[in-house]
């Protein structure tokens, strides 16, 4: 039987990493918005697929809800959030691009419900026709980060197939919260990594203890520690725990009001940084082999 080939538009991607979470609301796509500006500070050029079709908000959390995704010849062409291309940056950061389907609905109160086999549709040409090599400067990402709907849908699946001839792919970065940790919804998730073959980089805790706006003292509101308990349980590596910021929030707000603000600078001052830096280190450290 012929392999059927990888799709086309990764073939310039050397890693492939996705964000998961057994239910909503836990804060995946923060997880994966700071994901994406750790790699960059790093140096590294990074693609953002946004497929969760519940809500797609990465658009507004990059500052960038106003801009249209074109369509070439070879796909459609992800909305460039930072550009580095020139290597005028002095912090050497990469490249940044997002794709999502908010660009395509338009409207942040435009939400979408459509029915599973056009949803799964929608995701399977994500994967496949979005030009991730840079567009014209032809540049290849190091990095692709799929933020993925909450839970284990028949969306995961298509996911999951799409991918299956993309591999090797780095794996999964499993985000939860104090309170959802000792809940079913996780242990489904990583059930279904395994089911679908795909690595687990690591569990995040989110949400985890409170960092005070006016002193910037962390502390425990709710019970933490349990997502370090579950990776024990489990033998997953433990990437670390992320503490409720409200200035996280602000900053989006600042961006939102004050479009010469961009969250890539704005988050330098942010307390999360360095946290994040310490996690995606964890994922860095475990030298995922290169897709080429
Ligand atoms: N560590 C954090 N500190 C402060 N605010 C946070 C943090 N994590 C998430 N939030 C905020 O909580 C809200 C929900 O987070 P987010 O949208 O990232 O969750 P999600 O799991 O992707 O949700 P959904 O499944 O609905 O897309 C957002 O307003 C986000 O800014
Ligand atoms: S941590 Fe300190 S400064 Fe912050 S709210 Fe509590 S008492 Fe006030």
């Amino acid at each position: 039987m012929v392999q059927p080939e990888p799709p086309k538009s990764l073939a310039k991607v050397k890693h492939i990493i996705l964000i998961l979470s057994g239910k909503g609301g836990v804060g995946k796509s923060s997880v994966t918005t700071q994901t994406a500006l750790t790699l960059v500070n790093k140096g590294f050029n990074v693609g953002v697929l946004d497929i969760d079709l519940t809500g797609p908000s990465l658009p507004r959390m990059f500052g960038v809800e106003e801009k249209q995704v074109h369509q070439s010849v070879a796909g459609w062409v992800p909305v460039s959030v930072y550009n580095n291309n020139n290597n005028t940056d002095e912090k050497k950061r990469g490249n940044l691009s997002l794709m999502s389907l908010g660009f395509l609905l338009g409207n942040r109160n435009n939400s979408v419900v459509w029915r599973g086999p056009k949803k799964t549709a929608m995701i399977r040409q994500f994967l496949k026709d979005v030009v991730w090599n840079g567009g014209s400067n032809n540049v290849p990402l190091d990095y692709l980060l799929i933020d993925t709907p909450p839970g284990t849908s028949d969306e995961h699946i298509a996911i999951a197939e799409e991918l299956r001839y993309a591999q090797p792919i780095d794996g999964a970065i499993i985000v939860t919260t104090p309170q959802q940790v000792a809940t079913a919804d996780v242990r489904k998730e990583i059930n279904f990594c395994k089911k679908v073959n795909f690595d687990i980089l690591g569990i995040v805790e989110n949400m985890s203890g409170f960092i005070c706006p006016h002193c910037a003292e962390c502390t425990n509101i709710f019970s933490s520690g349990g997502g370090k308990l579950l990776s024990e349980q489990l033998d997953l590596t433990y990437l670390g725990n992320i503490p409720i910021d409200p200035k996280f929030v602000e900053l989006i707000e600042l961006q939102d009001n004050d479009h010469d603000k961009k969250l890539i600078d704005l988050y330098d001052d942010s307390e999360l940084k360095p946290i994040m830096n310490d996690i995606i280190d964890k994922v860095l450290a475990k030298d995922c082999p290169a897709r080429f």
